[in-house]
């Protein structure tokens, strides 16, 4: 498997004077609701903006955000958004018709209720980045900001939502178009990594897909799979006891790029997409990451990095790295089904 570094893409680099800053995430933040059975069962914030740069954030890696809301946003963010004073944020109602219990990977129907500005290549600052990540919900991603995106960032994740969501104009009920038909086929070329989930994969071809980029498909519950030019593999899940599976894609691809800034091959970092999507299925809205779990996700990182540079032989076996990471999850687990033990000092709270 030759899944290895990050694809190495876009134009040719000048000389540059100024190191590149780390990760540009670029998506607006949301309003989510979810409805069951007629009912709003919470209110939370969103997007897959948030839910990345909350896995970003825990995990020290330093990001830019670029995120529009508008005058009624209320939640109080590390990153502080632009705000659109004659616009509404952008809000989700996300209906949990079968239940919000995750038996059976329950799924959500989806409407955008209402829609905040997109956000315009003005918009994004013109400093070089080693990452970006263009992950927007609600068609605020245009186009000419994927493009300027490409040409400021080393290596560009592409969530597919940002690019294949159309709106129903009556009651805003998301649907999806193929990829070749997004407005957005012409650039990807220029990308590294394309996330999709199973669902949105049937709107590309991903063999072709394949060709021009690293694809990677999650799975819920079953992990995700890899794809890039021949080689795909299937990297396997953490145990988890879903409620709720809103932000799980946003956390993988966040956990997949602290991977990657650390250096880590394409399957293990996703494997660590994988750890953190199967905390975030655990709760409703952002989770809040268990610190002892960081740290320990953080060392076990490191002994990876050591082992692959060692020893070749440990750079395609991720299994032994997942056996070293489920500890660590775990004792992340333990944290929420106890929580008095972890008041005073332990907290989960950031
Ligand atoms: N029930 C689960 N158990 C364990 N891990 C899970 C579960 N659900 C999701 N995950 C993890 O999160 C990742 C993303 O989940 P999924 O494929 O459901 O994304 P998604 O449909 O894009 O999510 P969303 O749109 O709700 O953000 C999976 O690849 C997996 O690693
Ligand atoms: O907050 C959520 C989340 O970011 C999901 O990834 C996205 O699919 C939803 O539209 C959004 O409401």
């Amino acid at each position: 498997m030759t899944l290895n570094p990050p694809p190495s893409q876009q134009t040719p680099q000048s000389p540059r004077r100024i190191p590149n800053r780390r990760v540009l995430i670029v998506g607006n933040y949301c309003h989510d609701v979810l409805i069951q059975n007629g009912s709003v069962v919470a209110e939370t914030l969103g997007g897959a903006a948030s839910f990345i740069s909350n896995v970003l954030d825990s995990s020290s890696v330093s990001c830019e955000l670029v995120s529009k809301v508008g005058h009624d946003f209320r939640y109080e963010v590390i990153h502080s958004p632009i705000v659109a004073p004659d616009k509404e944020t952008t809000i989700f109602e996300a209906y949990f018709d079968l239940g919000i219990d995750g038996i059976g990977h329950a799924d959500r129907v989806l409407k955008r209720v209402s829609a905040c500005d997109p956000i315009l290549p003005s918009d994004i600052p013109d400093s070089r980045f080693d990452f970006g990540m263009a992950v927007g919900v609600g068609g605020e991603i245009l186009p000419e900001t994927l493009e300027k995106m490409v040409e400021i960032c080393d290596v560009v994740a592409v969530d597919i939502q940002a690019l294949i969501r159309v709106f129903d104009p009556v009651d805003g009920a998301v649907k999806l178009v193929d990829l070749k038909e997004s407005g957005f086929f012409h650039i990807l070329h220029r990308i590294g990594f394309l996330k999709a989930s199973s669902d949105e994969a049937l709107f590309m071809d991903v063999e072709q897909m394949k060709q021009l980029c690293c694809v990677v498909v999650t799975n819920g519950e079953k992990g995700c799979r890899i794809y890039h030019m021949d080689d795909e593999m299937t990297v396997p899940p953490f145990l988890a006891k879903q409620v709720d599976p809103t932000g799980a894609g946003d956390s993988f691809l966040g956990g997949l790029v602290v991977g990657l800034v650390e250096g880590l091959t394409v399957p293990d970092a996703a494997l660590l997409g994988n750890l953190f999507g199967s905390i975030t299925v655990e709760h409703i809205g952002q989770p809040k990451f268990d610190l002892m779990m960081l740290q320990r996700v953080k060392d076990e990182v490191q002994k990876r990095k050591k082992q692959c540079n060692l020893s070749s032989s440990h750079k395609n076996d991720h299994n032994e790295f997942h056996e070293r990471l489920s500890p660590a999850r775990f004792s992340c687990v333990d944290s929420q089904l106890q929580p008095k033990l972890l008041v005073n000092g332990h907290s989960c709270d950031r």
